[in-house]
């Protein structure tokens, strides 16, 4: 009678995910449905159920979650959707491309050597990961989408904090169910402190994104007159997301709270996910020395860190592999979700209008079907030879189909340029072990605790 509405009351973000792991075993490894608000979810666990959304031209609009989003992201790329979604997409597109991200290589090696800086003071105590990393991550996602040093603007440092903030706050809603409503929201949860919060991030990405119009507009006359693309000093531009957008702004397809959600989509998908990712390959490599060895083997035959380019990190094929099998074991964002704009036909069953569907990417990569003992850290996994025959949607920690991350190769470099300084310059020592977390299931995978680690310089 009451569905699973009564086991959902209770839960916390510890609870969800063991809820979730414990959904799958009743349901012996195979996707499941239940109701909650009476409507159906349809939970996905396995690659071959999830094939048919991710190629699905019509599930593309994202579930009821992302709402508590809204008020952060507008209509930005996550969560809009039609027309509005796939024209602001084939816009954002060129902002990741090649081309570009080779000056963003620049923005992340630069972020790397502040945070080696950092760390030489460090070297003996346990540190916090959680806290230098998402300081890097902050940073680089700030200056490759808004062309600004966070460190030399005012306010930066509560801009940071705010960000943070405002993250928690929405995944606070999410987590309860009673906040999903408005008034509840309102009387007992953050309200007012999100409401601020929201403020503040709004006045100091829309500061930055007027003067940058500004400046926009001189260079493009200024370019006109020259015929070539110039910085301040002369150097070759540095070309940041928000030129994109201001480029499309001056086509009539973007207006400024357009642009204000873009850049704030940015912020929040470019910083939780890799932090993460980031976070949890930091401690994969403390505690498995043997392949902190085989990374450094292969990083020692790159070349000078600075002089390092996008093609000598594509080269560093081993250490993707890590990034991979971290991801597989431990993504980022641990499920999706999309909603039935309209009856639907999928798997074989008809789900009503309304209806929810999860796909839990975190399963779907624990498959011992196409991951043979799926707890093991095993980045061989992932070299091409092992590779060929996997099915198309086992691994997918960045999405898949026309929906997919549009980040994923920025964030790819982002994390080896890290990796690399590093992994040069230290070596990683286990202090958090594995069986102490406690995992905790939203939009983005978390644990309970804090992870901690060791560096020892290397000496040269
Ligand atoms: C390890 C890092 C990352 C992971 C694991 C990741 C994962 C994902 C996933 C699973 C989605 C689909 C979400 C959904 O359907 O609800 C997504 C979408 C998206 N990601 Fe990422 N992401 C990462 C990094 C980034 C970065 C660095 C950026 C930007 C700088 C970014 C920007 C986006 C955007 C804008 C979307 C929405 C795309 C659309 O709907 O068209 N992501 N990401």
């Amino acid at each position: 009678m009451f569905g699973n509405n009564l086991d959902m009351l209770k839960m916390t973000p510890e609870t969800i995910f063991q809820y979730c792991r414990q959904s799958l075993l009743y349901a012996k490894g195979k996707s499941y449905i239940y109701y909650f608000l009476r409507a159906p979810i349809y939970n996905i666990t396995t690659a071959e159920d999830a094939a048919e959304l991710f190629q699905s031209t019509t599930l593309l609009d994202k579930s009821v979650i992302y709402k508590y989003l809204i008020p952060f992201l507008g209509d930005g790329l996550l969560i809009s959707s039609d027309r509005k979604w796939f024209n602001r997409r084939k816009s954002l597109t060129p902002a990741f491309h090649f081309n570009v991200l080779q000056t963003f290589n620049d923005i992340f090696k630069e972020e790397s050597l502040k945070l080696l800086k950092k760390l030489q003071h460090l070297q003996k105590d346990e540190i916090e990961i959680n806290d230098i990393v998402t300081e890097f991550t902050l940073n680089n996602v700030i200056e490759t989408a808004l062309g600004v040093k966070l460190d030399d603007m005012k306010g930066s440092a509560q801009y940071r904090h705010t960000i943070h903030d405002i993250e928690e706050v929405i995944l606070e809603r999410i987590y309860n169910p009673l906040m999903y409503y408005d008034f509840v929201f309102r009387l007992f949860g953050r309200y007012k402190k999100h409401k601020e919060d929201l403020k503040i991030a709004s006045d100091f990405s829309s500061k930055i994104i007027q003067k940058k119009r500004e400046v926009y507009r001189k260079k493009k006359e200024m370019e006109k007159q020259q015929g070539n693309e110039v910085d301040d000093f002369g150097k070759k531009k540095r070309y940041a997301m928000l030129d994109t957008l201001l480029d499309e702004e001056s086509k009539g397809n973007i207006d400024h709270e357009g642009i204000c959600d873009e850049v704030n989509t940015f912020m929040f998908e470019g910083y939780d996910t890799t932090s993460t990712c980031l976070i949890f390959t930091i401690l994969n490599l403390a505690l498995h020395p043997d392949v902190q060895k085989k990374c450094r083997e292969e990083i020692a035959n790159i070349g000078d860190f600075s002089s390092l380019t996008v093609f000598d990190f594509n080269k560093l094929e081993y250490l993707e592999c890590v990034l991979k099998e971290t991801l597989r074991l431990y993504p980022s964002v641990p499920f999706i979700a999309r909603t039935c704009v309209a009856e639907t036909r999928i798997n074989g069953l008809i789900l009503p209008t309304n209806s929810q569907i999860n796909v839990h990417v975190y399963d779907i990569m624990r498959d011992p079907r196409h991951f043979p003992n799926p707890t093991e850290f095993k980045p061989e996994r992932f070299t091409p030879e092992n590779s060929v025959d996997r099915h198309p949607f086992a691994f997918v920690p960045f999405s898949a189909g026309s929906r997919n991350c549009i980040g994923q190769k920025f964030a790819i470099l982002e994390m080896k340029a890290v990796l690399v300084a590093l992994l040069s310059n230290f070596e990683i020592l286990p202090v958090t072990k594995l069986e102490d977390l406690i995992f905790e299931y939203g939009i983005i995978l978390r644990t309970k605790q804090k992870i901690y680690a060791k560096l020892k310089k290397i000496e040269k």
